[in-house]
């Protein structure tokens, strides 16, 4: 079996599983291997009858000493008892309505019981206990998998044994490496993470399969910077003689830090080498102003351009701001999104390979296969810490010689953006236009909310708008935390009554969310609840008032980044921040967000922090396209790992040099950073 066989190969897999995988992301056997489980369930086995927990799962291995006949119940239901001993104590074990479940027990056998123990009378009882015959139980460590629809643990644990038995993964990390870092094989690596025999195995597998990724990682990331470097045919541009104007014509004068970029990537643009510069500005300081001056000088010395943004919101905000700041020029710019209807693709797409200069803005359908770029002479991705080396790599795949411009509001701690982007020169916007009015930011308590809500209503009765942000979309029995549809329900009735107010969240269509995001812009709706989409660059400057409810639920870097949409205009703004504070590290992160409205510091604080448990927020908004690791808690091992990579590719020897070869050819076929041939 190979590893990119389709998942329908696997033995049990039909067309009715099938579905339910791809509903998860398993398209393929790797996709299976690589559907890590979220968390593993610790469960002790055979303790001190004294010690049971009612509460809590455990596993006891009990004898049998009665197998009693099933009867019915006075609510209809089919019950079957079986007596158990277990250190003298008596056990009653109840299943309901599976009477045949007495065929899997003998008489006098030990068996291990998996459930909660009730005592009842002189007895403990136990509710459908799960049986299993593993010799000895001190402690099982049953692996937890975020599963969709009705997908379960079972079905799941069969193909993938199934899987793991059956493919072949090839181990390509030098063998020297693996003995200086003490590594465990990638095989027992993967094994381990779905069917843990012991804690410390475990550990080292998930040791391991970080290093893998941080190493992959690495590798995609030096790579694509050696074949920058030796990619000398770029375009020189000329400098427009109509750049002048167009400064001239804007609305405000550009700030010193945004003139310092511009003429970075202008002299980049005169260079025979393609540029490849990195945009780093906090959020709010005009970054789009100065990839727009870029836009223009490109288009005006013949070529076309193309910029990419995360999501199609920001994808159409981009659009309607470059067509505004334009207008006066004669300039083509065109929109292409999942959203555009077929026939407006074609004709854009056609228009693309005719080569005439014009300015594509869209999300990654502009880099799809059959959007054909004859004359692309400049490329911007507005990351906003999305997109990541992975789209990088692609875009310079299909642009061996155009201008690489990267965007992004994500400050990072410059010992982290030391290794993420290695590959980029960098330009700091680190000014914000003036006048800008500092954010006040203010934290409550849960029990303080209404007073934190009354003064969001003061601020629309003045004529602004606000954001509420909250964690989940729908209220979750186990959480007690505020979600959407529960907030709007709450606050739309209630104080907000005579206010539009509208909800928001990721599940919606693109279509639905331009729209909600249009009627905010325009003022016709006053209140937004939303989950953390609205996080990436949305620009509403009459949006004075932003509540984050369980604020310590989120990482520092999102906290700033979603405080960033308010403050954008002429208005004082504020930012209210009601946190559930549980521990000292919450408060502290809490407080850093009162105190500091800049990205860098926060983000360097955030930093410090790590290893806290509560983390800087890459990961878990799944943008770095890790899966295991993160860059921030597992800093040192990405440090070694880079390290490790920088050697091997820097390496003149010729079997080194095919290793890198091979592991090269495995990161294109795989979007994922673990992957192995
Ligand atoms: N020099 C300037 N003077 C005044 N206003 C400016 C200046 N530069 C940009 N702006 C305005 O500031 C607002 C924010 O700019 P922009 O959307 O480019 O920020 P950004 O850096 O992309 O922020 P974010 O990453 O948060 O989206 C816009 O309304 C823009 O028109």
């Amino acid at each position: 079996m190979n590893l990119y066989d389709d998942i329908k190969f696997i033995k049990g897999v039909g067309p009715k599983f099938e579905e339910k995988l791809n509903k998860c992301g398993i398209y393929n056997v790797l996709d299976m291997l690589l559907y890590f489980p979220r968390d593993y369930q610790y469960i002790s086995g055979n303790i001190d009858v004294s010690e049971i927990n009612e509460e809590e799962k455990i596993i006891l291995s009990c004898k049998v000493v009665r197998i009693n006949k099933s009867f019915r119940t006075r609510t209809g239901k089919i019950m079957t008892e079986v007596d158990f001993t277990y250190a003298n104590h008596n056990i009653t074990a109840i299943w309901f309505n599976t009477p045949y479940i007495i065929k899997n027990f003998v008489l006098g056998n030990v068996y291990n019981l998996m459930g909660k123990f009730k005592l009842k009378g002189s007895k403990f009882e136990v509710i459908s206990p799960q049986v299993t015959c593993n010799e000895s139980v001190e402690k099982e460590i049953i692996p937890i998998y975020p599963l969709k629809g009705d997908l379960t643990n079972k079905s799941l644990y069969k193909i993938l044994s199934y899987a793991i038995e059956n493919v072949k993964i090839i181990d390509n990390m030098p063998d020297n490496i693996i003995k200086k870092y003490n590594l465990c094989s990638l095989e027992q690596a993967v094994r381990e993470i779905h069917f843990p025999s012991s804690n410390d195995l475990l550990q080292a597998a998930i040791t391991r399969l970080k290093f893998q990724e941080l190493f992959n990682y690495s590798m995609k990331l030096l790579l694509l910077k050696k074949r920058l470097k030796t990619n000398g045919n770029g375009i020189q541009y000329s400098i427009s003689s109509e750049l002048s104007i167009l400064k001239e014509k804007l609305p405000f004068e550009l700030t010193e830090a945004q003139n310092k970029v511009v003429r970075e990537i202008l002299l980049d643009a005169k260079k025979k080498t393609p540029m490849n510069r990195l945009v780093q500005g906090d959020v709010g300081s005009g970054k789009t102003i100065v990839a727009i001056i870029a836009m223009f000088n490109a288009y005006k010395n013949g070529y076309q351009v193309a910029m990419m943004a995360p999501t199609e919101i920001l994808a159409k905000q981009h659009y309607v701001e470059i067509k505004n700041v334009l207008k006066d020029f004669d300039i083509d710019v065109e929109l292409l999104t999942g959203s555009t209807s077929a026939k407006e693709k074609v004709r854009i797409k056609e228009k693309i390979a005719t080569g005439n200069p014009l300015i594509a803005v869209g999300t990654h359908a502009l880099i799809q296969k059959d959007v054909e770029f004859s004359r692309l002479g400049l490329a911007i991705t507005d990351e906003q810490h999305r997109f990541g080396v992975e789209q990088r790599s692609k875009l310079t795949n299909s642009t061996d010689k155009a201008d690489v411009l990267v965007m992004t509001a994500t400050p990072i701690p410059r010992t982290l953006a030391l290794y993420l982007y290695s590959d980029l020169d960098v330009s700091i916007i680190d000014q914000l236009p003036p006048g800008r009015k500092a954010i006040k930011t203010e934290l409550f308590r849960e029990s303080n909310r209404n007073a934190a809500y009354d003064f969001v209503l003061e601020e629309i009765e003045k004529g602004r708008q606000a954001y509420i942000v909250c964690p989940l979309i729908e209220d979750l029995e186990e959480n007690k935390l505020n979600s959407v549809e529960s907030l709007y329900e709450e606050l739309s009735t209630s104080i907000f009554k005579g206010y539009k107010v509208e909800m928001m969240h990721g599940k919606l269509k693109a279509k639905e969310k331009n729209d909600i995001i249009d009627r905010f812009k325009n003022n016709e709706t006053q209140v937004l609840i939303s989950t953390t989409v609205i996080e990436v660059g949305v620009n509403v400057p009459n949006a004075s008032c932003m509540v984050i409810e369980n604020a310590e639920r989120f990482g520092l870097a999102q906290l700033h980044q979603l405080r960033g949409r308010v403050g954008r205009g002429q208005y004082q703004s504020y930012c209210i921040l009601i946190a559930n504070i549980k521990s000292k590290v919450t408060e502290k992160r809490m407080n850093i967000m009162t105190e500091s409205t800049d990205g860098f510091y926060i983000s360097e604080q955030d930093f410090k922090l790590r290893g806290t448990g509560e983390m800087f927020g890459f990961r878990q908004s799944g943008d770095s396209g890790l899966l295991l690791a993160d860059f921030v808690e597992d800093i040192n091992m990405l440090k070694c790992a880079y390290n490790e990579a920088k050697l091997l590719i820097n390496s003149e020897d010729g079997k080194i040099k095919e290793l890198c070869v091979s592991i090269e050819k495995s990161l294109v076929k795989s979007s994922k950073f673990i992957c192995f041939n």
